[in-house]
């Protein structure tokens, strides 16, 4: 007997095959029944015809209960129609364990419910497929910095600074001492791109951050390259051309996902470098021109801003030189205008926002000790950030993308929450 999974049924077509999996849901009548069966590889129907299997059979899966597991066997036959182009003709199924009453029902179920139920959510075929696509985005990134390159370097979790200011931080102790949940690795990614030159994170961060929108979570995800001697340019291209990478990755290797997501791929096919670029001052005139009156030089651009730069454009956009006000103390200025800095914001098609933060770095110590003075920082804890400014010091870039923000964007998911396998929002610390 050829014990195989879903996703490689199609090596075994005209022959017998057996498979572990759940009930996902089913249909039948009097002499027929559609089973729609999962095994975290993916899905497939089981056709279970009484003429061909007998009472006791159909009964057995007649009675199946949703997510019920079972062993079912049955012969492999292709069809066009089917999303994974496979069907099984059902010979037997042997229940192990029956599910009762199964909370998330076939019907239409509220968010709330849904998100107190995320452990059997992530069960159903749209979360299965964004977990899928999550995973290849992931998959897709370390081909993408080890083809160019880059060292895997692992920041630390537990930390005293905070790159990104100190509202948002979550404060632990660490036993006498005061210490915070990592906002972004990328203080440490400098230290690592002096020693390695191109480097790597891929982790959790954590923002205290009060905002409810779809957009937002407490915990997520970054990918934090960092590199020695790359000025704001030279990043800006990396960014593009690994964001680039990852879109067209999910595009060639998860079709089936995609497919039950109902994206318009047709969105992603021209998702290639180079990205456009606009400055912070042009946004500014063109937001004006799209009638947003209120906005003036030296605001922050909210969601709306950014969603109407964005339609402008038919790829991510680069909005580039904001206002150093606007901006954390370790941005690079303007040469040439001290008033705005090497950073750019990567702002996502479809109204999915900034996906990439990412900027030059002060490489001078004077500078970034006045810059640190400015804001507050407390010299002690940020000693070893400006020491690496006192021996070799080289410009340097960096930048994080957000993975949960482009997992929904790729998948065209409506929320954030649906792109993290276990999401922690606001007033959401459960399951
Ligand atoms: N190494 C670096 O240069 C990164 C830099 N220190 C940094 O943290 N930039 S960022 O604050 O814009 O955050 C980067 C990205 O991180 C994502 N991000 C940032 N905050 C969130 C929240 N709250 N939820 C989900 N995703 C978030 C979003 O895509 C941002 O563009
Ligand atoms: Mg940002």
């Amino acid at each position: 007997m050829n014990k195989t999974t879903i996703s490689t049924v199609g090596q075994f077509v005209g022959q017998e095959v057996k498979i572990g999996a759940w009930l996902a849901n089913k249909r039948s009548s009097g002499k027929i029944a559609f089973l729609q069966l999962r095994d975290g590889t993916g899905f497939i129907q089981g056709v279970v015809v009484k003429a061909e299997v007998g009472e006791d059979i159909f009964l057995k899966a007649k009675n199946l209960t949703q997510e019920s597991s079972l062993y079912v066997t049955g012969i492999v036959r292709e069809d066009e129609r089917a999303p994974s182009g496979f069907e099984l003709t059902v010979t037997n199924v042997d229940v192990i364990h029956e599910a009762v009453d199964y909370p998330i029902t076939p019907k239409e179920h509220g968010t709330e419910f849904l998100m107190d139920h995320r452990h059997l959510w992530l069960r159903s075929k749209k979360q299965h497929a964004n977990m899928k696509v999550r995973n290849e985005i992931i998959r897709a990134t370390y081909e993408f910095f080890n083809k160019e390159g880059f060292v895997k370097v692992d920041p630390p979790i537990l930390t005293g600074s905070a790159p990104e200011g100190t509202t948002e931080l979550f404060a632990t102790k660490y036993f006498d001492e005061d210490a915070y949940l990592s906002q972004s690795g990328q203080l440490y990614m400098e230290a690592a791109a002096m020693a390695l030159g191109k480097v790597f994170s891929f982790g959790p961060t954590f923002r205290a951050e009060k905002s409810k929108t779809r957009r937002h979570l407490i915990e997520f995800w970054m990918i934090e390259p960092e590199m020695a001697f790359y000025e704001f340019e030279d990043s800006l291209k990396v960014q593009e051309e690994y964001v680039a990478h990852v879109v067209q990755s999910v595009l060639k290797n998860c079709k089936i996902e995609l497919n039950a997501l109902g994206r318009d791929t047709s969105k992603l096919e021209n998702i290639v470098a180079p990205f456009p670029r606009i400055t912070y001052d042009d946004a500014i005139k063109l937001l004006h021109e799209k009638g947003f009156d209120d906005i003036k030089w030296g605001d922050d651009f909210g969601a709306p801003h950014e969603t109407a730069i964005a339609e402008t454009y038919d790829k991510p956009v680069f909005i580039t030189h904001y206002p150093t006000s606007l901006k954390p103390f370790y941005m690079q200025p303007d040469p040439n205008n001290d008033k705005v800095v090497l950073c750019a914001d990567m702002i996502a098609p479809e109204g999915y926002g900034e996906i990439i933060g990412g900027s030059e770095r002060i490489h001078d110590y004077d500078l970034l000790a006045e810059r640190m003075k400015e804001h507050d920082l407390d010299p002690a804890a940020y000693q070893w950030y400006a020491e690496l400014r006192k021996y070799g010091s080289v410009p340097h870039s960096g930048f994080g993308l957000g993975l949960e923000r482009t997992v929904a964007w790729i998948c065209g998911a409506e929320h954030v929450r649906e792109t993290i396998p276990f999401p922690r929002l606001l007033n959401r610390l459960y399951p």
